[in-house]
């Protein structure tokens, strides 16, 4: 896990260009992305994706996978060893000045002064923006309108990422960076979090979001990639990563009867009495079981379908990419 100290980042003060307002661009380019942090040792190993103005999209991965050293790199704060980035049209690190008033970045440990009150941190962001959003709204958008007199050291972690995502916002950004927005948020706090995340796209903010929580991945992004020991392993919507996955029937095998029974034509898994199929043709592997079953005079109690979670998809996939 990258830890980086945000005050790297979220102190630098720049105007925004005059220009560079965006047609039909993507807005965020990665083309053979590279990142080397010691001679022998590669954590991106030529990574290439796009994120169109107004989307959301998730990097997803196994921990250590490269997404944070992937980020950074769009972000700005390092170099890439090998490859070419675009934030904006623009290169965000030897253009930085140009990208970095017009972008919003939630590191992965805030690391901002803790003796300060939530108000004073806030207010110390805002004078970096050139059209901040006002420190109270910012607060009560994020949930921590009631915590504005508090010091930051007194903040739970929940409470601290909520004022990092705070302080991402202030400066009204066309593109935002979460690294791992929620983690250490209750459920309610995630939900909150999606649910701003979503206002923010309507608005017309782009997002590149880090999430180890696939659920929150499957529901708000457009597009997503799997990261893999460097590598983007599979990529396109959650339903096209979810299709290429075997949907699931399950039921109970009805008392007295062989398993060799059943229909030959679905391969299943029998554990006790629960049978177990994967399909990649679900409608027909079920028509098939069901009028099977009424020719058999059988009820298959607990019947379940239902195709792949994303979070299926992801452990196939990278689970399988493990045992390489
Ligand atoms: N500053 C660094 N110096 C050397 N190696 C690093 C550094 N930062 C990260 N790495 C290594 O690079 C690889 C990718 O790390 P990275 O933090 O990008 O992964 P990640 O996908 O964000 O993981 P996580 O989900 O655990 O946050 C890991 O093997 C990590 O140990």
């Amino acid at each position: 896990m990258t830890s980086v100290i945000r005050s790297r980042d979220g102190t630098h003060c720049s105007r925004r260009p005059a220009g560079g307002t965006l047609g039909a661009m993507e807005a965020i380019e990665a083309e053979g992305l590279k990142r080397r942090y010691a001679q022998e040792f590669e954590a991106v190993r030529g990574v290439s994706f796009s994120v169109r103005e107004g989307e959301i999209f998730a990097l997803l991965g196994t921990n250590g996978a490269g997404k944070t050293s992937t980020v950074e790199v769009l972000e700005g704060l390092a170099r890439p060893s090998a490859g070419r980035v675009r934030v904006l049209g623009f290169d965000p690190f030897t253009e930085r000045a140009r990208v970095r008033p017009r972008t919003g970045v939630m590191l992965q440990e805030g690391g901002f002064p803790s003796e300060l009150t939530v108000t004073e941190t806030a207010r110390m962001w805002a004078g970096c923006a050139d059209a901040p959003r006002p420190v109270p709204e910012v607060l009560e958008t994020v949930g921590l309108a009631h915590r504005a007199d508090v010091r930051v050291l007194q903040l739970s972690g929940g409470e601290r990422r909520r004022l990092d995502l705070a302080l991402a916002l202030i400066g009204r950004p066309e593109v935002l960076f979460l690294d791992e927005p929620t983690t250490g948020m209750d459920p309610e706090g995630r939900r909150e979090t999606a649910a701003l995340v979503r206002t923010l796209r309507a608005e017309g903010t782009t997002v590149l979001l880090t999430t180890h929580y696939l659920d929150e991945a499957e529901q708000l992004a457009d597009r997503l990639a799997i990261m893999h020991a460097g590598e983007i392993v599979a990529s396109g919507t959650p339903e096209q990563v979810v299709a290429a996955q075997p949907s699931r029937i399950r039921f109970r095998l009805p008392a007295g009867l062989r398993p060799e029974r059943l229909p030959l034509s679905v391969p299943a898994a029998v554990h006790g009495r629960t049978v177990s199929v994967r399909t990649h043709t679900l409608q027909e592997a079920l028509t098939e079981l069901l009028l099977w079953a009424r020719a058999e005079g059988v009820e298959l109690e607990g019947l379940h379908a239902r195709t792949a979670s994303l979070e299926e998809a992801f452990l196939e996939i990278a689970g399988a990419e493990v045992l390489r």
